[in-house]
């Protein structure tokens, strides 16, 4: 057998960092989950055993809290452009370096009516997060969410759609549409306020998915990614990722009970998944911003 070593990337996953800031009696917290990967020709450590090329990934997990001490986290973005460029510029071997975050937002608790100071609750579900890629091509920063998860109990329907003999769903006029939505936005540029944008973002994929009357998932992504491209002139490239959370009419009728849209079953499993990449006109190329670990959390 002929194998060869076709390629090859190294990191420490999952380093969990969360900053505290204390200056003040009011403090401020920001909880994140760093990943980092770093490419190069570590071809020996592979083939031969020789770590001389290889700084540890221990030393990468180190890089993260000296960072986060050092810089602070201004911004899941901003701290992965830190470390991603860290890397590359510091570290001879390294020729790019790939920095996954997810971020786990924290809001004020409120004690006796006012915002506590130092007190938290963990706010939903829904994960912030940042990939970015830092190569011989520059930086290119992706700013994202996921679990994002939304139900509008009207102003849905599914008609008109292709049948053959194997087909029995029925059209739809007012269905209930719920789906848990995955979003990534490329940005062209990195001098940005990613605090903001994420807001801007966030805010115009919600009153999309509530105001566009929905003739399918996929008429809505659509309708998502080009909103989000309207709305913030430095975002590029949007991708969205939506399983569609079937909410199904109870049959009440052995009850003798009519069920005009009250009452659903709402089924985890098997779910419709429906994807979308919306790319402005004239985009920047991407290069590798998109590949992900096959491992990648
Ligand atoms: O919005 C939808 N898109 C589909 O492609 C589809 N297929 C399906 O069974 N229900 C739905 N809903």
């Amino acid at each position: 057998m002929t194998a060869r070593l076709h390629a090859h990337q190294y990191g420490k996953a999952e380093t969990r960092v969360v900053r505290i800031v204390r200056d003040t009696p009011r403090h401020e917290i920001r909880d994140l989950n760093v990943s980092t990967v770093l490419r190069g020709d570590f071809a020996a450590a592979y083939l031969d055993g020789d770590q001389s090329a290889v700084l540890p990934t221990d030393t990468q997990k180190n890089m993260s809290f000296v960072f986060a001490k050092t810089h602070g986290i201004a911004s899941p973005e901003q701290f992965a452009i830190l470390l991603g460029r860290h890397f590359v510029e510091h570290v001879e071997p390294v020729s790019g370096a790939r920095v996954d975050v997810q971020e786990y937002a924290w809001v004020r608790a409120v004690v006796d009516g006012a915002e506590h100071d130092h007190t938290w609750v963990r706010s939903g579900q829904e994960v912030r997060t940042a990939s970015v890629t830092v190569d011989d091509s520059g930086t290119t920063v992706i700013g994202g969410l996921r679990d994002l998860t939304v139900l509008k109990s009207t102003a849905s329907e599914f008609r008109g759609f292709l049948r053959d003999e194997f087909t029995t769903l029925v059209d739809a006029d007012d269905r209930v549409l719920a789906t848990s939505l995955t979003v990534q936005w490329r940005y062209a540029g990195t001098d940005l306020d990613y605090d903001a944008t994420y807001a801007v973002v966030r805010a115009v994929i919600l009153s999309t998915f509530a105001a566009e009357h929905s003739l399918a998932l996929q008429q809505t992504l659509w309708q998502m990614g080009e909103a989000v491209l309207d709305a913030v002139p430095q975002v590029v490239e949007v991708r969205i990722a939506a399983p569609n959370k079937h909410h199904f009419l109870a049959d009440l009728s052995p009850f003798g009970l009519p069920n005009p849209g009250e009452v659903f079953f709402a089924a985890d499993r098997p779910y419709g998944l429906i994807e979308a990449v919306v790319v402005r006109e004239g985009a920047p190329d991407a290069g590798d911003a998109w590949i992900r670990s096959v491992g990648a959390p």
